[in-house]
């Protein structure tokens, strides 16, 4: 037998798998199989997730463990900020650690607990960089721009201003107001660019943001692999890094930035050090359900047998994200 877990940051839902506990690891086909099956929200397992977080060996010196991130249609992506805090908190309690290096595709990355946000809510805070703004790096083509800062994208939607950066994974950023947010655009958005189209060849996760005040926004996302999320984790950092960016008076650096989104709400600290940026992205780390299922049947994808045992960490999360402020009908309180 062994343990999955379910786990949300912002409602941004995963399962969490430890290769390192199995016999046998999963390899790369039973791990597309299995994700795309458990994911799945009609019939995949717990009304399925967004993704799956794999923690395997890590490969690069100093770290304590690799997170790959393998999103609901089977692609990998190269990170994930809500998915890092729920794994920095599953190899802290395993590890009895609170501040360490995790192994991401592009690099390691700093973890550390932090305090709660509420009563039951537990938090970690986790570095999201390397932050890349040339196409090459989203990658992006045929738009005329090496970068995509504060521009006009006719091609892409009339009469909004697009930013562009990876972090390092793709994200197309758009500050507007509010019935622009609450409106069909980022559907519209996302889909084109998530399919077949001459501009962003492999995809990328759309973040339209609504400025709330000075350091605060509301983003929400449409997410490469996925569709529409509860909330992305490096989307809000990169939103708040485009933020301070494009609107210097309101998005200040190395301040707390609060992030609302659909699920809850994050901190984010952008910083600027010797000409280079990081975020740090603050936010719940919260398990909702232990599931056990024994190897075979993980191999297999196979559910009928599963033992699930829920935490009451939902209904603290609830009670902390039912007293956040409601700026748009996209909030779920
Ligand atoms: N939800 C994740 C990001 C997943 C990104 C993925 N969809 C991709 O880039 O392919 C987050 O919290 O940061």
């Amino acid at each position: 037998m062994t343990t999955l877990y379910k786990v949300h940051g912002s409602q941004n839902h995963f399962f969490i798998l430890d290769q390192t506990e199995l016999n046998t690891p999963l390899s790369e086909s039973e791990l597309i199989t299995l994700t795309k099956k458990i994911t799945n929200p009609q019939n995949g397992l717990l009304n399925g997730a967004d993704g799956v977080l794999v923690i395997n060996k890590a490969t690069r010196d100093g770290a304590l463990a690799q997170m790959r991130v393998i999103n609901a249609d089977g692609s990998e992506a190269s990170m994930c900020g809500n998915g890092l805090r729920t794994v920095a908190r599953y190899l802290s309690e395993k590890y009895h650690q609170d501040s360490f290096l995790v192994d991401t595709m592009n690099s390691n990355l700093r973890v550390r607990k932090y305090d709660d946000l509420a009563v039951r809510v537990h938090a970690f805070a986790v570095e999201i960089s390397p932050v890349l703004f040339n196409k090459e790096a989203l990658p992006f083509q045929n738009l005329g721009h090496d970068r995509i800062i504060d521009q006009y994208l006719p091609e892409i939607y009339p009469g909004l201003r697009f930013t562009s950066l990876a972090v390092p994974n793709p994200h197309l950023i758009s500050f507007m107001n509010q019935a622009q947010i609450e409106s069909n655009i980022l559907k519209e958005v996302g889909e084109y660019l998530n399919n077949e189209n001459p501009y962003f060849s492999d995809g990328v996760n759309v973040n339209f943001v609504q400025i709330i005040g000075e350091n605060q926004l509301f983003v929400r996302t449409y997410e490469r692999g996925v569709g529409f999320t509860n909330a992305c984790g490096t989307g809000m950092s990169a939103s708040s890094l485009a933020f301070c960016l494009t609107h210097p008076k309101k998005g200040i650096f190395n301040q707390k930035i609060d992030v609302y989104n659909p699920g809850g709400k994050v901190q984010t600290i952008v910083h600027h050090e010797n000409h280079y940026y990081w975020i740090e992205l603050i936010g719940n780390a919260t398990f909702t359900d232990q599931i056990e299922i024994s190897e075979s049947d993980l191999h297999q994808a196979e559910f009928a047998n599963v033992k699930v045992k829920s935490t009451d960490e939902e209904k603290y999360y609830q009670q902390f994200s039912n007293h956040l402020p409601l700026f748009n009908n996209l909030q779920a309180n």
